[in-house]
């Protein structure tokens, strides 16, 4: 699209009035205005009259020119010569010819140089002829840009190549069609009122940006960078573009045109290029925009020194004003086609034919159908249904409905009221809010990640792992990253007895450094001021009680001969291990056996004291002593009967009472038990005075179920050590040496001679021995051949068990 000034005027037609003579001036807005750049251009002038010199002339000459320069009083208009010419070979074609004057004939002969009439600035359909399939109308299209002279255009247009006129034009109009030409309504009423009735405009894309694509002539730099020079507002070298912009926006009345005129600057909305040249500029117009001009319509009116402005700046800009150019071409290039721009360009005459005649018809713009307009252009319906909601006919504003949904969007905000605001955006990251322990949680986090000095060695204090009466045990990391337990021992509502009995478990802890059975000291820290014992251990995995808990309370639990065996023999060899250095535990109980890397071992030797020569020693216990299920008859008995004036009673008031190994070996009998039928021997009795004397009272009997826990049978061999250990006199329970002897039948089923023992073998020997005393060509048996049986018998059950594997 481009605008040139065409100082004639067809003969006839309604823009005839506008003559200088009548007031009219080439440059006057309302003529800038018009743009006849539609398909009426087109129509086949009336022929021109010529002198008889003329004549002569064009007799003479095999073709003709008539050019007809600007007057002086116009050439600083954008007046451009109308160059006239004649060919005779085809005289069809001066139609064209008359409109695109052509310098590039190939014999000229005459030209004649003609005082141009008034120019007005009009808006060349140029495209159309470019897009013209015919190449005399291509080749014309080049010519005439090339014949304009440099005094005849604006500043802008005298550093574009004259084929970007046409570029600009015709890949709107071609790609476009028919809804996107200038239409003026040449209906006559209205030119009766004076000017030229504007049925609609739109100003497409296309119209500023060629598609490379759109298989028109090649684009030189400039013909693909039209867009900044035709901007007369922003953007230097512009007045062909204001020129034709204004006439874009061409009001329908002079009274319209006036207003629109006086409101230019403030209602004028920038073209969908302004966003890009500035952006901020089109925002702050945006804002202030009427809902009717949202759209990036043309500015109705330029004011004259605004375009001499733009025509020095179009000089002194143009190396800037060609690297905009060269950036908005590249920017264009990148764009995708607009789908109006793939549109099928009629190649033929006919074709073309078809889209001149779309003038006669009413303009598509406001009878369109919907669906189709946008659906043309590209656009959202709503964005469509929004624009043309507003009557043309009510603003001097042309009403396109090419316009960025952007745009509408934003003019719909503003005649909205306030959105509420937004949520809150959130407080915390992503990554805080997934790492973040809230509530007691991050205290406890805080309390295991503090840290302790033991002896000036720094440790790093974790979870808790256990709980005693008195005291509490962590799991703590030194610097070499290695774990250990630290028993901390609050000492400020410890009486002496207690502490004496801490200062004699550190004792044994050292003195039983080197057993392997006993968990292993490392360090201990008295802290006087907070009155807390820190005693650091090697660290246990789980104690005993919580194994058997595990083992007990599932799901259908069993009693299982070899586990018990295995823990058995494990408290043995603690028990063992501490005996052998004569010291009594006296505290035995499934929670002081710590596995430790799947071996049991000893702690808690809070009451432990060495034995004296008596095989007995002083114990003191408090009150803090908890369940009585593993406490012995004896220790029992010294504890709930002192006797008045008896050294059981010590200095400070605590009951004192001799115990010795045998109460040890007393409460691993109860664990025993507890292990095949699921609870201490006295743990049914309830009641806690009730279960301390059935312990010491020698009538109440303990009884030995056949069958432990889940219906399993007890071997005999484990009843048997039960009985053994479990037996109020202290002297005639085993030893936990003996326990562990090879000889031990529970321990040791295997060991020696034995063998396995069911009735079935045994009904089947006894069977043998009858049958042999009923033979009667044998006899009774003899006393010495009665004496073989057993080794005879021994001997075939072992063979059977190797054979088949079972017994019997
Ligand atoms: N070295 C350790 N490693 C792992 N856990 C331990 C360790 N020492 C103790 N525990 C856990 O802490 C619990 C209490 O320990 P301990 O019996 O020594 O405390 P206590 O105050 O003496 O208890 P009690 O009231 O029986 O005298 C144990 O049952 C065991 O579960």
């Amino acid at each position: 699209m481009t605008t040139t000034s065409r100082p004639y005027y067809r003969h006839g037609s309604p823009l005839s009035v506008f003559n200088p003579a009548q007031g009219f001036a080439a440059n006057a807005p309302m003529m800038q205005r018009i743009d006849v750049g539609d398909s009426s251009d087109d129509e086949i002038p009336p022929p021109m009259k010529f002198s008889a010199l003329t004549r002569a002339l064009l007799d003479r000459a095999p073709q003709l020119k008539i050019v007809r320069k600007s007057s002086p009083t116009h050439s600083q208009t954008a007046t451009s010569p109308r160059i006239v010419s004649v060919t005779k070979r085809n005289p069809s074609s001066s139609r064209h010819t008359e409109r695109y004057a052509s310098s590039r004939e190939t014999t000229p002969a005459l030209e004649f140089v003609t005082p141009a009439p008034a120019s007005r600035s009009t808006r060349s359909s140029a495209s159309r002829s470019a897009s013209n399939p015919s190449p005399a109308l291509d080749h014309i299209d080049h010519d005439a840009s090339q014949n304009f002279g440099a005094s005849q255009y604006d500043a802008s247009t005298r550093h574009m190549p004259p084929s970007t006129i046409n570029k600009t034009r015709h890949a709107s109009a071609e790609s476009s069609a028919h809804p996107g030409s200038v239409r003026v309504k040449r209906a006559p009423g209205a030119f009766l009122r004076g000017a030229p009735v504007r049925r609609g405009f739109r100003r497409r894309e296309s119209d500023d940006n060629v598609s490379p694509h759109d298989g028109s002539a090649p684009l030189s730099e400039s013909q693909s960078q039209p867009d900044h020079e035709e901007e007369p507002a922003y953007s230097a070298g512009r007045t062909s573009r204001a020129d034709s912009a204004n006439a874009d926006s061409a009001a329908v009345s002079r009274h319209d045109f006036a207003r629109s005129r006086d409101h230019s600057r403030d209602v004028s909305a920038p073209s969908k290029r302004d966003t890009s040249i500035d952006p901020h500029r089109v925002a702050s117009r945006t804002s202030t925009r009427a809902p009717s001009m949202e759209r990036p319509a043309r500015r109705p009116s330029v004011e004259p020194h605004k375009r001499e402005r733009s025509d020095s700046r179009a000089a002194s800009n143009h190396g800037e004003g060609l690297a905009q150019r060269r950036a908005s071409n590249d920017h264009m290039a990148s764009r995708p086609a607009p789908e109006y721009q793939r549109q099928t360009r009629p190649t033929s005459s006919a074709q073309h034919d078809a889209i001149e005649d779309q003038e006669n018809i009413p303009p598509p713009t406001f009878k369109r159908d919907r669906h189709h307009d946008f659906k043309y252009l590209g656009k959202p319906e709503k964005i469509a249904l929004h624009s043309r909601s507003q009557p043309v006919e009510e603003t001097p504003m042309s009403v396109s409905t090419h316009q960025s949904p952007r745009r509408a969007l934003t003019a719909i905000s503003n005649n909205t009221p306030v959105r509420p605001a937004p949520p809150p955006p959130p407080k915390m990251s992503v990554l805080d809010a997934a790492t973040k322990t809230a509530g007691a949680s991050t205290t406890k986090s805080k309390k295991r990640r503090q840290h302790i000095l033991i002896n000036g060695k720094l440790f790093t204090q974790m979870n808790k792992v256990g709980k005693g009466g008195s005291s509490d045990v962590y799991c703590v990391m030194a610097e070499n990253y290695k774990l250990f337990a630290l028993k901390k021992v609050k000492l400020e509502d410890c009486d002496e007895s207690a502490m004496r009995g801490f200062k004699g478990e550190i004792d044994l802890l050292e003195k039983l450094a080197d057993v392997d059975r006993v968990i292993r000291l490392f360090d201990w820290e008295l802290d006087n001021e907070k009155q807390i014992l820190s005693v650091l251990m090697e660290k246990g995995d789980q104690d005993l009680n919580r194994i058997l808990t595990i083992a007990l309370n599932g799901t259908d639990p069993k009693f299982d001969p070899v586990l018990t065996r295995f823990y058995w023999k494990e408290m043995l060899e603690c028990v063992q291990a501490v005996h052998d250095y004569d010291i009594v535990h006296s505290d035995l109980k499934p929670a002081n056996f710590l596995s430790v890397q799947g071996k049991l071992k000893l702690i808690d030797f809070g009451i432990a004291n060495a034995i004296d020569i008596a095989h007995t020693v002083n114990v003191h216990r408090d009150s803090h002593i908890g369940t009585p299920n593993y406490m012995s008859p004896e220790s029992i008995l010294d504890t709930n009967a002192p006797t008045p004036g008896s050294e059981r009673t010590s200095n400070n008031g605590s009951r004192l009472m001799k115990i010795g190994k045998p109460s040890d070996v007393w409460s691993l009998g109860c664990i025993l038990y507890q292990m095949v039928y699921g609870r201490p021997p006295f743990a049914h009795i309830a009641n806690q005075i009730s279960r301390i004397m059935a312990i010491t009272n020698s009538k109440v009997v303990i009884e030995f179920p056949d069958r432990g826990v889940g219906g399993v049978t007890v071997p005999s061999a484990l009843k048997g050590t039960l009985r053994r250990c479990l037996q109020r006199d202290l002297h005639a329970r085993p030893t936990v040496k003996q326990l562990l002897s090879l000889s031990d039948p529970w321990l040791y089923p295997d060991v020696g001679n034995a063998v396995a023992m069911n009735e079935d073998l045994l009904a089947q020997i006894i069977d043998k021995v009858v049958e042999r005393c009923k033979d009667p060509k044998r006899g009774i048996p003899s006393p010495d051949e009665v004496k073989q049986y057993p080794a005879s018998f021994m001997s075939k059950i072992r063979e059977m068990v190797e054979r088949d594997g079972v017994v019997g």
